[in-house]
């Protein structure tokens, strides 16, 4: 009897087994073929895209939910720099769930940048670059059609009548180099105090003054001294500025983690609110006291577009007066922190390659003496120097990646089919190290620069990646390599710069959307007694 019942219980649990095989199976059997279906027709739908000839986009294999994440290390120039290596110019990582072009080697640049500009000169929409200048920033937001061409000739209009045009003083000098020249003199009496009191100095504190000091007064006419408490609360945010709106911030790329508490990102929306707050003050002084008939500065002239409602006399483009003024926020913000890291690290490598540093004195010794000042006019006679500030540039790389690009519509790039709106990382450090174009290129050399005779390798200078290239490339180019220059030949004509004996000098650097050096004392001698100008 419990023979037969268990039978029988037997019987019913292999039918049931096999009922459920059948319907599991069934049901798994729909499920599978609906994700078939799906892949294929998602498949079909990319391919569809794809022109016939071009070629899918190589790169890692991404994980669910945070793609390559962890590849990118806390150096992600020199992650990516290697992943190049393996699949090549043109390669494509996934951070988090969104697909990043990443373009590398010279020539893809050049191609991409410069004969393909209009496919690649737009800007992602990232949540960090939302947060700049309340979303209207030129610089970061994602518009890249007429408005921003307006206002990018604006900001090129606004610099050259007020950086670039000769002064009206008769010195033959440009409105800007007077300005470099003086503010140099004051730096260098400001560290000679130091050495006086202390014996040794941070240089970054007191240059990021003085250059902020340029921009401040092109900008708004105003000056500030080195203790100036409004000015360095606002000069002082630039490092934590730089980390979280650097390339590759999971933040832009993951979209959980902006709704996430994160005291970065809390830090980062303060910097931006002192930051416009700071401009602010700036901009609704310059409405109040506004004369059209005398038009002081960017600010000024920024205001009388904004009021005239154009842009130029060839343009019908209209724009809401915060986005004429708004571009003050990113010229302000664009002049100071670059120009300061360049000279930190040009101070950085002239302290550690003294012979370098001795070079570049005899230089300036023989071709503008004791007597004067140097003069942006003495840059083609100075070809040691000028080989030294494009090596600084190479070497330190401190713009590893330009802003991200995106793409305006779909294209192709060294035969890879790239789709519209993919952000875009342009790797200059890669550039800038690539043994294919620099023998030994982590060497410090500025004679990779000079010809046998002496002169400027004009050719090798151009192959330097630092300001970008294309429609997109620095609108401050000019007046950047100009404040380089001349900040650093007047302080090396007067002072020499040196690190006590035994001391080590860190040069590694930190990650960022400009990379810093670590700060350091250094100490600093005057070559030959000062002439007497008063702060
Ligand atoms: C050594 C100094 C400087 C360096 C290395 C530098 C580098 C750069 C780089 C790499 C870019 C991004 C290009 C791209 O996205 O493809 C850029 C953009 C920009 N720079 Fe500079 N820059 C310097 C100085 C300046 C100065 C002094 C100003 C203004 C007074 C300035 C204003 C701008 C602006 C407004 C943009 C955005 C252009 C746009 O999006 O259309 N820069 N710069």
């Amino acid at each position: 009897m419990t023979g037969a019942i268990g039978q029988k219980k037997m019987g019913y649990m292999v039918d049931l087994t096999a009922d459920i095989m059948k319907s599991v199976t069934a049901t798994q059997l729909l499920a599978a073929s609906v994700v078939f279906a799906l892949v294929i027709l998602l498949i079909r739908s990319y391919r569809k895209k794809m022109p016939i000839g071009t070629k899918k986009v190589p790169g890692p294999m991404p994980y669910p939910l945070i793609g390559n994440v962890f590849s990118l290390s806390r150096n992600p120039h020199i992650s990516l720099t290697k992943m190049s290596e393996t699949y090549g110019d043109v390669l494509q990582i996934q951070i988090g769930t969104k697909p990043v072009l990443v373009l590398s080697g010279l020539e893809t640049l050049r191609q991409a940048l410069i004969r393909q500009g209009d496919d690649f000169l737009g800007r992602p929409d990232l949540f960090t670059f939302s947060l700049i200048g309340d979303g209207q920033s030129m610089t970061f937001s994602s518009d890249s059609g007429e408005v921003w061409r307006a206002r990018r000739r604006l900001a090129q209009n606004a610099l050259k009548t007020f950086a670039i045009s000769p002064s009206p003083t008769s010195s033959g000098m440009c409105l800007v180099e007077e300005n470099i020249i003086k503010e140099a003199e004051y730096l260098i009496r400001k560290f000679q105090q130091l050495i006086n009191e202390k014996g040794e100095f941070d240089p970054y504190r007191y240059v990021v003054v003085s250059v902020a000091n340029i921009i401040c007064g092109m900008c708004f006419g105003k000056r500030y001294n080195h203790e100036d408490e409004e000015l360095l609360s606002v000069v002082n945010l630039t490092d934590e500025f730089g980390a979280i709106a650097a390339s590759g911030n999971p933040a832009d790329f993951i979209p959980i983690l902006k709704y996430l508490p994160s005291s970065a990102m809390k830090a980062f929306r303060e910097i931006n609110r002192k930051f416009l707050s700071f401009i602010n003050k700036f901009v609704n002084e310059h409405y109040k006291t506004f004369d059209q008939n005398h038009v002081r500065d960017i600010t000024d002239s920024l205001i009388q577009h904004s009021q005239e409602k154009k842009v130029d006399e060839n343009s019908n483009i209209h724009l809401p007066n915060e986005k004429i003024v708004n571009i003050v926020n990113d010229l302000f913000g664009a002049g100071f922190d670059t120009i300061t890291t360049a000279l930190s690290w040009s101070l950085m490598y002239l302290v550690a390659h003294p012979e370098i540093q001795e070079k570049i004195q005899t230089e300036l010794d023989q071709v503008i003496g004791r007597e004067r000042r140097p003069r942006l006019s003495d840059k083609a006679q100075l070809p040691y120097t000028e080989a030294f500030i494009s090596e600084m540039f190479r070497h330190s790389s401190f713009m590893p990646f330009t802003i991200p690009h995106c793409t305006t519509k779909d294209t192709t790039l060294n035969g890879f089919f790239i789709p519209k709106g993919i952000c875009v990382l342009i790797n200059q450090w890669q550039v800038n190290h690539d043994p294919k174009l620099w023998k030994d290129p982590f060497t410090f050399c500025p004679e990779r620069f000079l010809n046998a005779d002496g002169t400027i390798n004009k050719i090798e200078m151009e192959k330097v990646m630092v300001f970008g290239l294309g429609k997109r490339r620095c609108v401050g180019e000019a007046i950047g390599r100009m404040e380089v220059f001349l900040f650093l030949t007047t302080m090396l004509q007067q002072m020499h710069f040196f690190k006590h004996d035994g001391e080590k000098l860190d040069m590694s650097s930190h990650y960022g959307l400009t990379m810093k050096h670590k700060r350091c004392q250094v100490s600093a001698k005057l070559r030959f007694p000062m002439s007497s100008i008063n702060e």
